[in-house]
């Protein structure tokens, strides 16, 4: 296993910013406490996000990026329309697609929720803490990659 602590790409939503901020605290700190550094992009909505993590992992492949592991955190409400599950569905189903071709360690918090009490009662690191548990899921994925690259 690499010897130097990870360094994580955080891909955040702002769609709704004061839940993704919520969630990055959560993954904030499980990344300080285990000496993970990181940084820390932004796209406007969670439809973005497969194509921001495309971009990441070509750039990574091509050695323009350097990261080890990957969070995504965003959050979709039901509205009055079909489009809930277009932008739910579609975006993790790009998103599961680019894991299990590139095998990249991944924790996805991203919320797909019926009103925004449920999204507060995810986000927030003093309840549900969903990105704390992002951030943990990422760093086991990059621990069991270790172990298969031997
Ligand atoms: N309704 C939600 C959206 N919608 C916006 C899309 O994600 C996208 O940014 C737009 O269609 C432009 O391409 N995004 C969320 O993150 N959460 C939602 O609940
Ligand atoms: C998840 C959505 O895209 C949603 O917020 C859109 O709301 P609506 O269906 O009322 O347009």
């Amino acid at each position: 296993m690499k010897q130097t602590a990870p360094h994580a790409l955080v891909i955040e939503a702002r769609f709704y910013g004061d839940l993704a901020d919520a969630l990055f605290e959560g993954v904030r700190r499980v990344f300080d406490a285990r000496g993970v550094t990181y940084e820390r992009i932004a796209v406007p909505g969670v439809l973005e996000i497969p194509a921001a993590l495309s971009m990441a992992l070509t750039a990574s492949d091509d050695g323009r990026a350097e990261f080890d592991l990957v969070v995504l955190n965003g959050c979709v409400i039901r509205g009055e329309t079909g489009h809930y599950d277009i932008v739910a569905g579609e975006s993790n189903r790009a998103i599961m697609d680019l894991v299990v071709e590139t095998g990249v360690p991944l924790g996805n918090a991203i919320l797909t929720v019926e009103n925004g009490e449920q999204a507060w009662d995810r986000a927030d690191p003093e309840r549900r803490n969903k990105g704390g548990h992002a951030a943990e899921a990422a760093l086991a994925m990059y621990e069991l990659a270790a172990r298969f690259a031997g």
